[in-house]
């Protein structure tokens, strides 16, 4: 039966090839939770993929007893009990993350009886690490992912939700101090005018790392515990959907894909059936979850529709569980089902109720296609560029010889004119000429490169440039005579600038002895001639670029003072000792060492508050297993020993008293990651400024030692 479903589903998989959506069936897995009890009524076939199991025909309804009953279940994926967490995560969850990165939605919904392995499945078990379930796994293997995806950027959002008793409540929500699940802020869904679900009041909150995804996992299930109280054991009636929004664009694209993967823990499902035996479902709703009676009239529908009664309408409203999953069942999602079963022989009639909802599930396809959209912002940048390229090329076609001599245009010219020279004459490998990005452009300004080089290759243009111009013949008297010119008139300009440097100099002071052979423009200096660099490192980030503009900018504005000695030439010889004489007479380091303090200073606090948040983690997980160990003795015999209500409404009390803190910690250590950040950026600014003014400082130093 099922094996008839999986080729049809594969024959439509490869005729939609071609749709710009693809239909897919929901797949089903089953997972079989461990038990003492060996599995004497339930037996799983890995390799067929089935699970069989086994009951005694009920005597009340007329059948011999002691007769057994046999039921066979197809699924796409069977889990034993010795599954690991890491093969189910690799099989039911790495794909769908991997297609979420490409625009698709995906969903994992764990379905099945309290206590059958469904939370386990979807958050993991409290202790070991080797049993993180989907949602840390997820979170790992996605920014793992995003890691090795060089050539993409992305952004990733979480949202945690719980829907208790048809309310939805948001787990994430800033500075909570919950007592009961009723006291966290309330959701609602909206519907716009397109047709899109909006979940009002839920937070969605930016995450840049599997770090700060997985404090606030661990933030969600806190407060979801605290929330739980014995009397409404609300881990059990409640549906979780953590959600992990993602974003991601292909770098110099303008094509956004959004995909949400929401992670589901549904309620125990053993309370629908016995809602159906009973057939109370109105009076039993003020216990019990009904929502999941609505999942499965909306599974009903949806079979329906797809099958052959064609049926149109699908009751989503009737809760907010199936709102909020409606795009994941029969919408565009790719959705897994894992039906969770409890193998003990005890429990057979709710494995087997289990096993047919999964059945009717797998009847149900979604058309998948990945959300793309054009980012509006980069569309309007782009289209602004495409303006100013088709302006310029205008301009410049207005100028070309023989078009029009007109102000702006000759401007314009002039402009590419001048814009090319400083290209050629800048002797940096980085130089970069910015034509635009059109075939005019380009052109443009290629004619122009052409006719400085052909023509009058301009003053400033570097020496290399011109050696290297294939400008007419090199050997020809009059170009050599042009080169010659040019470059003495560099030559001359490199003087100008020195004896204005050391004019500078003198002006402070110093008496600058004149090197013998020097330009007449070269002023004396004497032997201990010195200067300081008293150097804001604030200034200097900008200046430290060009040493040559950081030297002139230091001198412009007054900041080489008078004081300190220029150091002997032994010490400028050698590069380390003249360091150290810079720092100690001529660098006002105080900037930088305030930086490095602060940086050290929130250092060491973020160490100290990632220890609190791990002692922070593992207390509360220590008092959680605690108190869900009561809770489920009192589930189980109904009443708690002498004392045990009132130690666990202190265990309860503490819990919120470390879920503070950790919240408090989690707040400060996010307030601090940005500081940190910045304050590295300035140091290695400050950093590169000072090398910079040092080498000028050095160069410049020894120049006048050498002329003395
Ligand atoms: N595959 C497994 N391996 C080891 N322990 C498991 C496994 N599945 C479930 N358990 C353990 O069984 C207990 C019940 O599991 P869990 O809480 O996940 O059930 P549940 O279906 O989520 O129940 P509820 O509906 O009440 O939330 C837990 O102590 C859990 O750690």
């Amino acid at each position: 039966m099922r094996d008839d479903d999986l080729d049809g589903r594969e024959a439509a998989d490869e005729s939609s090839e071609a749709e710009a959506g693809r239909k897919r069936n929901i797949s089903i897995h089953l997972r079989v939770r461990p038990s003492a009890e060996a599995l004497q009524a339930v037996f799983v076939d890995e390799d067929l993929r089935t699970v069989r199991i086994s009951v005694l025909k009920n005597a009340d309804q007329g059948y011999i007893n002691n007769q057994k009953e046999l039921f066979t279940f197809t699924f796409d994926g069977v889990f034993t009990p010795a599954a690991q967490q890491d093969q189910v995560f690799d099989c039911l969850a790495k794909d769908l993350l991997l297609g979420a990165l490409e625009g698709v939605n995906a969903t994992v919904f764990a379905y099945g009886q309290t206590g059958s392995g469904k939370t386990f499945t979807v958050t993991g078990g409290p202790e070991r690490y080797a049993d993180r379930g989907l949602i840390p796994r997820s979170i790992a293997f996605l920014f793992h992912s995003i890691a090795q995806r060089r050539t993409s950027l992305h952004k990733v959002c979480i949202s945690f939700l719980e829907i208790y008793n048809e309310a939805g409540y948001d787990l994430l929500a800033p500075a909570l101090a919950a007592q009961v699940v009723e006291d966290l802020p309330r959701v609602h869904i909206m519907e716009d005018d397109g047709g899109q679900l909006h979940m009002r009041n839920l937070s969605l909150h930016p995450v840049a790392s599997e770090e700060e995804a997985l404090n606030l996992l661990f933030l969600g299930e806190t407060n979801r515990t605290i929330s739980d109280t014995p009397m409404n054991a609300a881990s059990s009636r409640s549906h979780c959907i953590f959600t992990l929004h993602i974003e991601s664009r292909q770098v110099g694209q303008e094509v956004i894909k959004r995909a949400k993967v929401h992670l589901v823990d549904l309620a125990g499902s053993e309370r629908v059936s016995k809602t159906r035996v009973v057939g109370t479902v109105l009076t039993e709703a003020k216990h019990i979850n009904l929502s999941l009676h609505f999942l499965e009239q909306v599974i009903i529908s949806l079979q329906e529709r797809d099958g052959a009664q064609g049926r149109a309408h699908i009751p989503f409203r009737n809760s907010m569980l199936t709102t909020a999953l409606r795009d994941s069942l029969g919408g565009n999602c790719r959705t897994v089902m894992v039906a969770n079963v409890a193998a003990t022989s005890d429990q057979a009639e709710e494995t087997i109720s289990t096993c047919r909802f999964a059945q009717r599930v797998a009847m149900i396809s979604n058309t998948v296609m990945a959300n793309e959209e054009v980012d509006p912002a980069v569309l309007i940048r782009l289209l602004k560029q495409e303006v100013a390229d088709l302006r310029e090329e205008l301009r410049i076609l207005k100028a070309s010889p023989g078009v029009e001599e007109g102000g702006s245009a000759a401007q314009h010219y002039g402009d590419l004119h001048a814009a090319m020279a400083a290209y050629l004459s800048d002797p940096s490998p980085e130089a970069e000429f910015k034509a635009g990005s059109s075939m005019r452009l380009i052109r443009a300004a290629m004619a122009v490169m052409k006719t400085m080089i052909n023509k009058q290759a301009p003053a400033g243009l570097s020496e290399a440039v011109n050696s290297s111009t294939p400008t007419g013949s090199p050997t020809e008297p009059g170009t050599m005579k042009r080169q010659l010119a040019e470059l003495q008139c560099q030559v001359q300009q490199r003087d100008t600038e020195i004896s204005a440097l050391l004019g500078m100099l003198r002006t402070h002071g110093k008496v600058v002895p004149q090197e013998s052979g020097q330009p007449a423009s070269a002023v004396p200096l004497t032997e201990q001639a010195s200067m300081t660099a008293t150097v804001s490192v604030g200034h200097l980030t900008d200046q430290a670029l060009t040493p040559h503009s950081a030297v002139i900018g230091a001198l412009q504005h007054g900041s080489l003072a008078d004081e300190a000695q220029l150091p002997p030439r032994n010490t400028l010889a050698d590069r380390g000792s003249s360091l150290r004489y810079w720092e100690e007479h001529c660098f006002d380091g105080s900037g930088l060492q305030e930086n490095r303090r602060l940086l050290r200073q929130h250092y060491h606090e973020a160490k100290h508050l990632g220890n609190q948040l791990d002692g922070g983690k593992e207390s509360i997980t220590h008092l959680r297993v605690q108190l869900q160990d009561m809770m489920t003795r009192q589930d189980g015999d109904g009443f708690l020993a002498d004392g045990e209500t009132d130690s666990m409404e202190f265990i309860k009390e503490s819990i919120q008293k470390e879920a503070a803190h950790h919240s408090a910690a989690l707040e400060r250590l996010r307030e601090l990651k940005p500081a940190i950040e910045h304050l590295q950026l300035l140091i290695e600014g400050s950093q590169r400024a000072k090398t910079a003014a040092f080498d000028v400082w050095h160069a410049l130093a020894l120049k006048i030692s050498l002329q003395a």
